[in-house]
């Protein structure tokens, strides 16, 4: 098997996305990516993207074709298709060189142990950590599930889970739906809960969440479960769910109804641009004055429920 690969990227209208993938597998790619940015909203848009019916798509090339010629290929089939399709334009064809191990294992270059507010300290399976007294280390291995501490929005859910407990908020039992890695689940039992059950809809995130727990050896206070929050009884003194804004919004009396009074209500996941959307939503059910949290394009909202 190789382990270098040839990534070509083009940027295209929707209409012939399809047909440009059948286009490339038959010019040799051996993996075609389309990506479609509402799918992935945990991307934050690019400030420079106008027209949302753009697919970007990604093809990959395991042969020896030197990078000139595969473009000099791909740019062929492009002008191929603007006959049929009048839209296409002028498209520029990317290209980079990728190892195998990038691939793979790219990401794991980002994850190193990081240090949350003055306890809690995250750090890859595979990383040693010496810490210093009174430390609470989590130690995960996300997997193929979210989590590790370095986006954004499960930054800011640890920072403001991590205050309450520095703050010596009395915190029994924690709820995290949309668990993902067990990422906010472990941190909290690590922390000092006393029960936290973590929810997920991917049943690969629960197995990862699962084996995290287990790493840990926080299994016996967390449970991890692919019921659906709807289907979750009981209150919480935290609840936390990082999830898109959207489903945020989908979801508020739920999450609200597993809060004790008193208790809070963390939300993540959300884009700057969308916590109007959110706040509006909660307040019709009302929670209102939340405790705004912002890093980079991404914003975490805190709600503490009237008694
Ligand atoms: C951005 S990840 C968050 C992972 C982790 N909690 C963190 O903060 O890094 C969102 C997770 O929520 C899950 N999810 C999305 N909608 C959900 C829902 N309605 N109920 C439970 N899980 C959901 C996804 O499967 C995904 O694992």
């Amino acid at each position: 098997m190789t382990d270098k690969w040839m990534e070509i990227k083009v940027c295209v209208p929707v209409a012939c996305a399809d047909v440009l993938c059948h286009e490339l597998y038959e010019l040799g790619s051996v993996g075609v990516v389309v990506e479609e940015r509402q799918l992935d909203t945990f991307v934050p848009p690019d400030p420079d993207e106008t027209d949302s019916d753009m697919f970007t798509i990604k093809a990959y090339f395991d042969e020896d074709l030197p990078a000139a010629q595969r473009v000099a290929s791909v740019e062929g089939c492009l002008k191929r298709l603007a006959e049929f399709f009048p839209d296409l334009g002028a498209v520029d064809v990317g290209v980079a060189d990728i190892g195998q191990q990038d691939w793979a294992e790219g990401w794991k270059q980002h994850f190193q142990a990081t240090r949350i507010g003055a306890r809690l300290v995250i750090k890859p399976s595979w990383e040693e950590f010496s810490g210093q007294d009174g430390d609470v280390v989590v130690t995960l291995d996300p997997g193929m599930a979210f989590g590790t501490g370095t986006h954004g929005t499960t930054r800011l859910c640890l920072e403001t889970l991590a205050a309450l407990f520095d703050g010596g908020e009395a915190i029994h039992h924690v709820l995290d739906v949309g668990t993902g890695s067990g990422i906010l689940a472990i941190a909290a039992a690590a922390l000092g809960a006393e029960r936290v059950v973590a929810c997920d809809i991917d049943p690969i995130a629960c197995e990862t969440a699962r084996e995290n727990c287990v790493l840990n050896e926080v299994i016996d206070r967390v449970e991890v479960t692919d019921r659906l929050l709807e289907e979750l009884t009981g209150t919480y003194d935290v609840v936390l769910a990082n999830i898109l804004a959207e489903e945020n919004i989908r979801l508020a009396q739920a999450l609200i109804d597993r809060v004790r009074p008193g208790g809070v209500l963390i939300l993540s996941g959300i884009l700057e641009e969308k916590v109007s959307l959110v706040t509006t939503a909660f307040s019709t059910l009302g929670l209102n004055a939340p405790d705004l949290f912002y890093d980079e394009e991404w914003a975490c909202i805190q709600y503490r429920l009237g008694h």
